[in-house]
Order: C-alpha cells, then structure tokens, then sequence
C-alpha cells in the first residue's frame, strides 16, 4: 500500500536535500521516489546524505516533465506553505496522511514538494486536486523541503498504523490521463458550440479544469460527464457525438 504513494521533487536545486529526503521517506515506508529534472543528480552530497536509504535513490524515477510523474495517478497533492490566488481545499499534513492511506489501496498517489528557492509554480498547483499546509509559525512557516518531506511521512506512517485496525472502503476515481481526455473533450466541446471563442478563450477552461480538480469526480461520475458532453455534440452536430478526445478515450480504455 505504502508504495502506491510516490513523493515527487520538482527541479530540487541542492543534490544534498534528495538524500534526506530519501533517508527520511525510508525511516517512515515509504519507498517509492520522483526526481522530475533535478539540478545536480546522481552527486555524492546526496548518496552520503542518504545514509542508509540509497537503495531508494537508486531506485528513484528520474523524468522530464512533471506530467510523466503523475499521469497514472488518481489523487495528486501539491505541498506548499504559501495561499494561492485559485485556492485548493486545503488540508494539514494529518488530514492529508488520512486520505492518502485508504485511497493509496487501490490508486497511484503523487505528493509534490516545489524548488528550495520558489516552491511549487501555479501550474503545477493547477494539476493538483488538494494542497497541503504544514501547520506552522505564520510569522516564518517555510520549512526546509527535507523536513516538510519528513512531516508529511511520518503523519503517513502513523495513519497506516492506524489504519491497520480501521480498514475503510474508497471510491473508484479516475486516474489523471482520463482527467485530461475529459479536459480535451470539455475543450472541443465548448469550442464547437461557441460557448468559448476560439480566438479568445480567455480564462474559462482554467477555471472549469480548477473546479473539476478540487470536486474530483469519481470514475463512473466522469463516464456520465462524458456522456452528457457526447449527447451535446450530437445535438450540436459536433463530429456525431465522437470527439478526437472521445475516440481516444475509447482507444485508451484498458481493463483495470
Ligand atoms: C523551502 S520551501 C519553498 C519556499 C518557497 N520560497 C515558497 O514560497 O514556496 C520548499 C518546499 O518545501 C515544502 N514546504 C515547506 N514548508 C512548507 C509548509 N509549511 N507546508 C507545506 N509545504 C511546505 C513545499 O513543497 C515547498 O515547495
């Protein structure tokens, strides 16, 4: 279970903080380790910051782009010690351990930690459903990215503790490529029936997408907002109700 839950890094500056960060995932279960275009890595500085916990550097993702480290995620959190102007439910990293555990059962879980120097950009918020506060002194709450890592596991930790006695039952959510294909389709949609005009979309989508992300619609609740979305391109004459990100979806669809 621990090891559907993957702790991502974006672009971390000092090779120093990955190595503490893998030494305090590993003290707490947890294993599994993003490095989305780290600075300067593989580096000593982290293998021996480490310690005991290089097996999990060796072991670590290491991609491009943020989207390949959390495409078949269900259930993507973003850490930050800021408010943000499109705010996201915000949970503590207690509250964040508890939904994390039960849901980690059946779905992949990303948790984003942002650069040392500017955190986590807008747009990376924007892919996320939550944002989680490490509840700290207002006058200074920016912790150091490998103690904000080492709160957020050991409140995992204890809630898998926990869990163990408590077992409580998930719904089904969709992962985040079947979020996009939606997206796509919403876009198309919306497109072809002028509601947003192509040449000035201004800032409707981004606001649609942020109301889906923080609402988080489970699988079968997505299947009927494609529906209604195919039933409005037929009635539109858009492409007989068979979208580009429709006939995609049908493609991608794979058995569980
Ligand atoms: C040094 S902080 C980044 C500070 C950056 N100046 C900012 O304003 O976001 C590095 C990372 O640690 C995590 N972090 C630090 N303090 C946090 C807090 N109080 N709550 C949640 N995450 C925190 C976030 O992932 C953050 O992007």
């Amino acid at each position: 279970m621990l090891s559907n839950i993957r702790i991502v890094l974006i672009n971390t500056f000092h090779p120093g903080n990955i190595g503490a960060i893998a030494r305090a995932m590993k003290n707490m279960g947890l294993s599994n380790l993003y490095l989305v275009d780290p600075n300067d890595y593989p580096s000593e500085e982290a293998t021996s910051r480490a310690a005991g916990a290089v097996d999990l550097l060796e072991n670590a993702t290491i991609v491009n782009t943020l989207e390949e480290a959390i495409d078949d995620c269900s259930l993507v959190i973003g850490t930050s010690a800021r408010h943000r102007t499109f705010q996201l439910p915000i949970m503590n990293a207690r509250e964040c351990a508890e939904t994390v555990i039960p849901e980690a059962k059946e779905h992949n879980i990303a948790i984003l930690f942002g650069r040392e120097t500017m955190g986590l950009l807008n747009e990376e918020i924007a892919q996320c459903h939550r944002q989680v506060y490490i509840d700290a002194n207002d006058e200074y709450p920016v912790l150091n990215i490998s103690q904000a890592v080492q709160i957020v596991s050991y409140e995992i930790w204890m809630a898998h503790q926990n869990e163990q006695t408590h077992e409580k039952t998930v719904p089904e959510y969709p992962r985040k490529k079947e979020m996009d294909l939606f997206y796509e389709h919403l876009e198309e949609t919306l497109y072809g029936i002028n509601f947003v005009v192509r040449n000035h979309p201004g800032k409707v989508l981004d606001k649609l997408k942020r109301f889906f992300n923080r609402s988080r619609p489970e699988k079968q609740e997505l299947g009927i907002l494609r529906g209604v979305l195919a039933a409005v391109d037929r009635e539109a004459g858009l492409n007989d109700g068979q979208s580009h990100a429709v006939k995609k979806a049908k493609e991608e669809q794979t058995p569980e």
